[in-house]
């Protein structure tokens, strides 16, 4: 049974489908991304499945419950960060896990918990005297003080700088090897292909891939390329008829080969078969960028914090 089962969901804000017929399935134990740029219907999308949106349409399952009239029950399971967290500003760091900690039949040791997420030297402060890095880390303390088995993550290091963010896939990782379920929404290639396992690509509401990175990338076509110097006269239809190749340009002994899939192993057997000595081989590979580019047909822009992390 999978974790998280969306079908056909709709969301409508003012007549327009911000989230429009999504259906995807998280699996057990795997960190699945949701990534689109501002707007796409990301958080609408997570919020309604853990039952803080109502759904205009569509059904929506939690550990096989739904998440609105098992509230309780899926509460319990469920540990949630999302991106604009209204947290109590007078609150110390411990008093906070604490008072999340209480919500919950079985939850983590407060105290194990903040030395764990690295809180240690800030457990008497106030979480509005918290640098960006510690009130995520906080965050994350409190999306996890209940024990859950699945995770929420929404938009976890945006404003972190490359550093912090770098620590907090690692936490991430932690908790998948703990065996929970983590829901991830990015805005961040790089994020996106080190931790998930799978992705859906959110574009105007709609869900236009689902994939891992690695077979996103593969989707893309025509921008992974391999050139060289043919030092033999070379006939382009040999190239050209090969899978995957798109285009073949000649110029001189200059050649570029486009296309999908693995055209180096392609090319080069291909030359050989042909007696083409070749040299100054270079390759140019598609990157998840260039997958997001062609399925949505724009970049993915920069994130817009929805908190002051500075
Ligand atoms: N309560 C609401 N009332 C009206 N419109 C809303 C509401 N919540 C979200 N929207 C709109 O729905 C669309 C999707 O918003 P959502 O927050 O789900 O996008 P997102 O992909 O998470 O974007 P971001 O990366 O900026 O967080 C946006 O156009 C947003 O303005």
């Amino acid at each position: 049974m999978a974790v998280v089962e969306i079908d056909h969901l709709t969301k409508v804000y003012r007549g327009r489908a911000v989230v429009d017929d999504v259906s995807l399935a998280v699996e057990s134990g795997e960190i699945f991304g949701l990534l689109g740029r501002n707007g796409a219907g990301k958080s609408t999308t997570v919020e309604a499945a853990i039952g803080l949106r109502e759904p205009d349409g569509g059904r929506v399952r939690v550990f096989g419950l739904d998440p609105r009239r098992e509230r309780a029950r899926v509460q319990q399971a469920v540990g949630v960060q999302l991106q604009a967290t209204h947290l109590h500003m007078s609150l110390t760091v411990t008093e906070l896990i604490r008072m999340y900690r209480s919500f919950y039949h079985d939850g983590l040791d407060p105290g194990e918990l903040i030395e764990r997420l690295g809180l240690g030297t800030v457990r008497d402060s106030r979480y509005d005297q918290l640098s960006g890095g510690e009130g995520q880390r906080l965050s994350i303390a409190l999306a996890l003080v209940g024990r859950p088995r699945l995770a929420v993550l929404d938009e976890l290091t945006t404003g972190l700088d490359s550093v912090a963010r770098r620590s907090m896939w690692s936490l991430i990782e932690e908790m998948r090897a703990d065996g929970i379920t983590i829901v991830l929404v990015s805005h961040f290639m790089e994020e996106v292909e080190r931790l998930c396992d799978r992705v859906a690509v959110l574009d105007a509401g709609k869900v236009v891939a689902l994939d891992t990175p690695a077979g996103l990338v593969r989707q893309v076509s025509g921008v992974g390329g391999v050139s060289f110097r043919a030092h033999a006269p070379l006939d382009p239809s040999v190239l050209a008829g090969l899978p995957g190749v798109e285009d073949v340009l000649i110029d001189g002994d200059q050649v570029r080969v486009s296309g999908r899939g693995d055209l180096v192993t392609q090319v080069t057997t291909t030359l050989v078969r042909h007696a083409v000595p070749a040299t100054d081989f270079r390759t140019t590979t598609a990157t998840l960028d260039d997958a997001f580019l062609q399925l949505t047909g724009h970049e993915l822009g920069e994130p817009e914090p929805t908190r002051d992390l500075s």
